[in-house]
């Protein structure tokens, strides 16, 4: 039997993590082309065209389907047998994959992964390490799972330990609706059930790496408890109406994975990781013979679909010249098309400038009356000005709304998911409003800026402040100036009744 080498582990896992930040799984482009076909809304209709879209074209451009190109989340299961040839931790030979796939000259990924958390939060900037779990199994060959889970998606992780005669989908169902559009719908909920705490959390990670496959289970019926809870769950979150990115829309998951284990007789542990539109993994296995081969989808799986005409009669706006009466004058739900220079700042970038307002210090820029757009870049290339520039959870942001909106005078603020009631209020205190980008459409987004630089913050990397021109780039009134919220309105509108049990 040949022996697994280092290398081949290097090789794959890197090829791997590549492949998974431009290639959506072939399961996930045929669940979301469904959903989008089958869509009522037309707000999440149109944001599922932009995901589905920006999925072709990331394939195509090999580059990455978002901007959060996540951390390495790696599972490897080593058989009893395997023969293996290196000498080093597996921990520092995924590390080296993970430099070698983000730092990749043609494709490089971004580097989210920040050390010291509750410090200074100093960007590792390659990043590593990975997130790796290793368990022994029969057999002599070596399984890997590799996943890139983006942040929007694990802030949004639940867990609770319940009493053994509460009931899972009761508190799934709540869960979920009380959890806000952060992780980017339509996605997948992975659900571990039993066990303990903490296998609980592995066990609903590793659920996620499962194929989406509810519409077979549905047309075959389920043979177990945990396949009549998948569709009891999926059946009810459904209903609640909150759709695409939050928008309101039939379809808020494509799927619920669940994974059980035997637990202690006084508890009922569950947790709940969901994953986001750009769920990214892949599963191979190494045998000796050499580094994984991994199989391209082919471009025939994705729909033939033009958004576009979703546009056909937007309002084009020239930030150049926005005014507080044209911005009164947008409706809740409405799309724009921006045209003009805006401002980048998310969370770092926020938080700094927050201790040089205290402590007295000039800004590098001037923030009345511009638009700030909440995003972190990837690295450009080629000819390319920017890479992928999907927006970021704004909900992180709004304990700054204050200082944004009154005190350096912010107009227009861009991102992602709905806001909270206090910012919602600053919102229609200033006479300001909240556009939404399509999370998971980085892509595509990126499309529209034609000019960037960085304008401040240099050393925070991909959370420096940029200023970007940007033609035609789309978004939707998600807050408008009298503080009328589509995250609270489009749910309510497409909200159903519960389905019978
Ligand atoms: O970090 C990002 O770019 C986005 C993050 O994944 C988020 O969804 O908030």
């Amino acid at each position: 039997m040949p022996a697994i080498t280092e290398g081949h582990v290097i090789d794959s896992v890197a090829d791997a993590l590549q492949f998974i930040s431009y290639y959506h799984p072939r399961d996930f482009i045929r669940a979301m082309s469904a959903a989008w076909a089958a869509e009522r809304s037309p707000a999440a209709r149109n944001a599922m065209a932009q995901i589905l879209v920006n999925s072709r074209m990331a394939a195509m451009g090999h580059r990455p389907i978002c901007q959060d190109t996540g951390v390495a989340n790696i599972t490897a299961r080593i058989g009893v047998r395997a023969q293996l040839d290196w000498d080093r931790p597996l921990q520092e030979i995924v590390d080296d994959a993970v430099r070698r796939a983000y730092r990749n000259d043609a494709n490089p990924l971004r580097a989210s992964v920040v050390a010291d958390p509750f410090g200074r939060r100093r960007n590792t900037s390659d990043n590593a390490p990975a997130m790796l779990h290793v368990e022994m199994v029969a057999g002599t060959s070596v399984e890997f799972d590799v996943s890139a889970k983006g942040g929007g998606s694990e802030n949004k992780t639940k867990f609770a330990v319940l009493n053994p005669s509460a009931d899972v989908a009761d508190w799934v169902v709540g869960t979920v609706e009380a959890m806000g559009a952060g992780w980017c719908p339509p996605g997948i909920l992975g659900l571990g059930i039993g066990g303990s705490v903490d296998k609980a959390m592995v066990m609903a990670k590793q659920a996620l790496n499962q194929p989406i496959d509810a519409t077979e289970l549905r047309t075959r019926g389920p043979a177990t408890p945990e396949e009549e809870l998948r569709l009891e769950i999926m059946d009810r979150v459904n209903a609640l109406g909150i759709g695409a990115q939050g928008l309101g829309g039939i379809t808020t998951v494509l799927d619920v994975k669940v994974c059980s284990f035997p637990t202690h007789a006084a508890s009922l542990p569950v947790a709940l990781v969901p994953n986001c539109a750009a769920t990214r993994h892949v599963h191979f296995t190494l045998d000796g013979s050499g580094p994984a081969r991994l199989v391209p989808p082919d471009l025939s799986d994705w729909p033939e679909l033009d958004f576009r005409d979703a546009w056909k009669d937007a309002r084009r706006v020239d930030l150049d010249r926005l005014t507080r009466e044209q911005i009164a004058s947008w409706r809740p739900g409405e799309t724009l098309l921006l045209s003009g220079r805006l401002l980048t700042g998310r969370d770092a970038a926020h938080r700094r400038i927050e201790q040089m307002l205290a402590e007295g210090k000039p800004l590098p820029v001037s923030f009345r009356n511009r638009a700030i757009y909440y995003v972190g870049p990837v690295d450009p290339v080629g000819g390319e000005v920017v890479g992928p520039a999907g927006p970021t959870t704004s909900t992180r942001m709004d304990r700054y709304s204050d200082m944004m909106l009154e005190t350096l005078g912010v107009s227009v603020m861009i991102g992602k998911a709905e806001r909270g009631q206090e910012t919602i209020e600053a919102i229609a205190r200033n006479g300001a409003a909240y556009l939404v980008a399509v999370g998971g459409a980085a892509y595509l987004v990126s499309q529209a800026i034609r000019e960037a630089r960085v304008l401040g913050f240099e050393d925070l990397g991909m959370e420096a402040i940029h200023e970007f021109t940007v033609r035609d780039m789309p978004v939707t009134v998600a807050v408008d100036a009298r503080g009328t919220s589509v995250h609270a309105s489009g749910p309510r509108q497409w909200r159903m009744p519960p389905p019978r049990a």
